[in-house]
């Protein structure tokens, strides 16, 4: 059965709307897509802000510009999926449908001084052992009980049952379905800090720890189900159901086919954030990786180890906007290939802390080994080359963490700085195994563009769907072990110098 399918990929920096149909392979082929950008604010140094009438309106707009593009209607879709951003911590009034305060960013570090205070009384054991997380600011229970500490009236009317809490999905699907839905999907509900994974549930005990009211909390559901139906406002009268949501690394790993366990996959967008399927047992980190859920179906979730590094794209972002070095994401690439192949700059790109596996939330970023020879080629390169050092770091832990992980790693890429093959080729050199890099890179949007197919029903399950990932390039390591332990010795002599 063909159709179409409507992708929601509400992203860090930017909203994306991405038109689907669904062949007789039943692959879900990306045939139009709308983006926007939308403003960061920064209201101090560690602060992250969106503005979320920002998200929503470029979610409007987008999927309306997709639609005209793709010279269909509304009238034409089969589903909305929906991916996000995850952690990101929107609280808004059910009444007005207004938002209390600005979305506070998962980079955001303000509640850094509480989740050491969390660390200090011990109870950080407890908190990862029902979330699988770690208690850092990067996660929204820290970011919602700020709010609701800091926003005059919040905490009353939270009390009084007129608030609500959503995660990005949640305040979109929210605002689609006329404040008729209030839900989001168990990938979403792991990255709270409020939600057990073993159980499968919001948890009474954190939401008594951080002093969260229940009333303020969506219902769970599966990656593929019912979520709601747009509102007449929407699409000019026209319901759609939504039907596929996860965050979007969880997403990435879906559109990865990463269903086996031991399959992992790693997405370069703002940050880089790579997954291994665990199978149906939560594996516990025993260095620094979280616990979460890849994807649940049926009522049955999939677990996954995850690492998470904050500065990953974001890198070639600033060599763009704070250094002007280049005009373009694309221009890195070109400029790094043009270095001394006798500099050894070491950057480590902690502008907002470090995330896995050091989860240090004060260091901030250095670049080490300058020289008068230094300029923009060599710093370009050592910009680059963070991101496989810290991929590196995760895969090793990952490695420690679960026997499961062992014999041949390939790692399947995504995601915007996934397109530099100089990066890829650094990156498979540090790893000393493949690195695999598919022919559809927007895998967070094909993969809750398969969820909501699968759940219309014009998309097979998940055993066909993973025959149909097609490879676009495979990059085999061309240093030998020697020299690239060598470089990752200087990357982690760089890194003890800014955490210790
Ligand atoms: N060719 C490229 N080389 C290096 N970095 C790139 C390239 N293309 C995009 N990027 C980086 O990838 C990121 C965008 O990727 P994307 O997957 O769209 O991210 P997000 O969903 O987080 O907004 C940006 O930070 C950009 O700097
Ligand atoms: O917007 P991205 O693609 O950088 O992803 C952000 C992550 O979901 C944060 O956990």
């Amino acid at each position: 059965m063909s159709g179409y399918i409507l992708a929601i990929d509400q992203g860090t920096t930017s909203t994306r709307a991405i038109i689907f149909r669904t062949g007789e392979n039943g692959l879900p082929e990306p045939v139009q897509t709308a983006q926007e950008e939308f403003p960061q604010h920064f209201p101090a140094s560690g602060l992250v802000e969106h503005n979320p009438e920002d998200l929503w309106e470029t979610t409007i707009r987008t999927c309306r510009d997709a639609i005209a593009a793709a010279g269909i209607s509304a009238a034409d879709l089969a589903g909305i999926g929906i991916t996000n951003q995850r952690e990101t911590t929107v609280v808004w009034d059910k009444n007005t449908g207004l938002p209390v305060h600005n979305a506070i960013v998962w980079q955001d570090r303000r509640t850094a001084d509480y989740c050491d205070s969390l660390r200090d009384a011990g109870l950080e054991d407890q908190i990862t052992a029902k979330t699988g997380l770690l208690a850092d600011p990067y996660f929204s229970a820290t970011k919602l009980r700020w709010i609701l500490e800091n926003t005059e009236g919040a905490r009353d009317k939270a009390e009084a049952g007129d608030l609500l809490f959503g995660t990005v999905d949640t305040f979109l699907i929210w605002r689609l379905t006329g404040g008729r839905s209030h839900v989001t999907d168990a990938t979403n509900a792991a990255r709270t800090m409020l939600y057990n994974i073993q159980d499968g549930c919001w948890d009474a005990d954190l939401l008594k720890l951080f002093d969260i009211p229940a009333s303020m909390l969506p219902e769970v559901l599966d990656c593929a189900a019912d979520f709601g139906v747009t509102g007449p406002h929407v699409f000019d009268g026209t319901p759609v159901p939504i039907l596929g949501v996860a965050g979007d690394q969880q997403a990435a790993t879906v559109g990865q086919a990463c269903f086996a366990p031991g399959m992992m996959k790693s997405t370069y967008g703002t940050g880089c954030f790579a997954l291994m399927n665990t199978g149906d047992t939560p594996v516990l980190s025993e260095n620094r990786l979280l616990t979460t859920i890849a994807y649940q179906l049926n009522g049955k979730p999939a677990y996954a180890l995850e690492g998470s590094i904050f500065i990953a794209g974001a890198v070639v972002q600033w060599l763009r906007d704070g250094l002007q070095m280049i005009g373009d994401a694309t221009e890195a690439q070109p400029l790094a290939e043009s270095a001394d192949p006798e500099a050894v700059l070491t950057f480590v790109p902690a502008f907002t802390g470090l995330g896995a596996p050091y989860w240090n939330a004060e260091c901030r970023g250095a670049i080490f080994g300058l020289t008068r020879g230094s300029g923009p080629a060599e710093i370009a390169q050592a910009a680059l080359q963070s991101v496989a050092f810290q991929t590196r770091d995760l895969v090793q832990a990952m490695q420690a963490d679960w026997e499961g992980a062992g014999g041949e790693t390939v790692l399947r890429v995504d995601g915007g700085m996934a397109n530099s093959d100089w990066t890829m080729q650094a990156l498979a050199n540090q790893l000393q195994a493949p690195v695999d890099r598919p022919i559809v890179t927007e895998t967070t949007a094909l993969g809750v563009a398969w969820l909501a197919g699968m759940q219309a029903g014009i998309c097979p399950g998940p055993e066909e769907f993973s025959q149909t990932w097609a490879l676009d390039q495979r990059f085999e390591p061309q240093q030998d072990a020697a020299g690239a332990d060598t470089d990752y010795a200087r990357w982690q002599d760089a890194v003890n110098r800014l955490i210790t």
